[in-house]
């Protein structure tokens, strides 16, 4: 795999940090998660191996550092100046290992007024201008649960930035620091709607445009049986393909950016939906350009013929489905864990080995409680 070897130490936060160090895990690094002893289990913890240190202890700030000594990636997700409070700031670290890779994923970065206040996505989201774009007339704004800053501003693209230093430092040989803030992420991924001023897709209210439920092509419409079709039949082409699908004659219609036809449409086109099944409106729309898809469960997704016939989505030994990595990669395709997510401390003991330390230093460490071993139940 692309990633296979690196040595990655996660240190456990929240969802954002998470998501990175999996998607590095389903590449091949070997991902380490460091644990507050006794805290909640984490999630998105496929690939990665647990070990329990008690940072606020110094001999446990000391074994991060041994740590960090023979790793290539170090991600931490607190907000700004704890690290630095533990004694195990970038100065410290990337002093005693020059080549180390430091991500530090946060809401709102390492500086600037909110660097040390607490927050959420939807904070992120807000403060980064797109919040305010999302949402359908004439109700609030409203957050895509936590998708948009925890895991795509953030989780993602603190992933991308840990891979750009590292091949950049296949050429200087030098590790960096990177400052992966959510608030900037969310912002960068949503250029589009700074660069697309021109198209003129933005400027009516929020809810009233082409791409944020304004117009009735780029819309979802209940079926007969409760469920949903997805449309977004935005050239005239698609269009002209799905009015033939509702069984409608165009010549008959408003023209398709008549905008101020653009609700009596989408009442149309609701009424036309509503009488028929989402699996009939998929055998008419199946196989066509019409862009009409059907609004999957998260249960559902999995079993769509599209999705299975493609693997996308994934079982573990526990029979948990989820997403099967993404992109592929032709010649070193990721090959995820398919075990269960580690216990809390479940390999304490064997990284501690793996990175050098005797049994005696890991008996010490265990008995003064700096270290958690946490050994898995034995099935019955
Ligand atoms: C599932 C829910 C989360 C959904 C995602 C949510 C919507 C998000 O947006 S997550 C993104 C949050 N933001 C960031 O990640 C940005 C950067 N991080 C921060 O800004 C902060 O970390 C923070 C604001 C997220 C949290 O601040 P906090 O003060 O808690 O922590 P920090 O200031 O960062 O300092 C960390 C301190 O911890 C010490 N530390 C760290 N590691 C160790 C260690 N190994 N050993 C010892 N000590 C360690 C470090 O020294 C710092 O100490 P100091 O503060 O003294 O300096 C979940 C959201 C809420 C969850 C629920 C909730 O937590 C209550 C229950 C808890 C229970 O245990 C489990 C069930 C809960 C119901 C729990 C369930 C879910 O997890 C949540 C709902």
């Amino acid at each position: 795999m692309a990633l296979q070897g690196l040595r990655v130490l996660e240190l456990a936060g929240l969802a954002p940090a998470p998501l990175c160090g999996m998607i590095l895990a389903d590449h091949g690094a070997r991902v380490v998660r460091v644990e507050r002893p006794a805290s909640a289990p984490a999630v998105q913890g496929r690939g990665k191996r647990s070990l329990a240190l008690d940072l606020k202890q110094p001999r446990g700030a000391a074994v991060l550092r041994r740590l960090c000594r023979a790793c290539d990636v170090l991600i931490e997700p607190y907000r700004h100046g704890v690290m630095e409070k533990l004694g195990l700031g970038p100065e410290i670290l990337l002093h005693e290992n020059p080549e180390l890779i430091y991500a530090r994923l946060t809401g709102f970065g390492q500086t600037g007024t909110y660097a040390k206040s607490a927050g959420h996505d939807i904070n992120y989201l807000a403060l980064s201008g797109v919040l305010s774009r999302l949402g359908r007339k004439d109700e609030n704004p409203y957050a895509p649960l936590n998708l948009l800053a925890d895991f795509a501003g953030g989780g993602v693209l603190c992933t991308m930035g840990i891979i750009m230093a590292l091949y950049e430092r296949t050429r200087s040989s030098k590790g960096q620091v990177i400052d992966a803030s959510m608030v900037e992420g969310t912002a960068y991924l949503s250029s589009f709607l700074w660069k697309s001023g021109i198209l003129g897709i933005w400027n009516r209210p929020r809810g009233e445009n082409l791409l944020d439920s304004g117009a009735p092509f780029y819309e979802t419409y209940k079926t007969a049986d409760g469920k949903f079709m997805a449309v977004g039949s935005i050239e005239p082409q698609f269009y002209e393909q799905l009015i033939k699908g509702l069984g409608l004659d165009s010549s008959k219609l408003p023209s398709q950016f008549s905008i101020s036809d653009w609700p009596e449409m989408k009442k149309l086109f609701a009424d036309v939906f509503s009488q028929k099944t989402q699996a009939e409106w998929c055998r008419i729309f199946d196989g066509t350009d019409a862009c009409v898809t059907p609004v999957l469960s998260i249960e559902d997704a999995a079993s769509h013929l599209h999705n299975k016939e493609r693997g996308s989505f994934i079982k573990n030994d526990q029979e948990e489905i989820s997403p099967r990595p993404s992109p592929l990669l032709s010649r070193t395709p990721a090959t995820p864990s398919l075990r269960r997510d580690p216990y809390i401390g479940e390999h304490t003991e064997e990284i501690l080995l793996e990175y050098g330390f005797t049994k005696e230093e890991i008996a010490k460490l265990h008995s003064d409680k700096v270290i958690e071993i946490s050994y898995p139940k034995a099935k019955l």
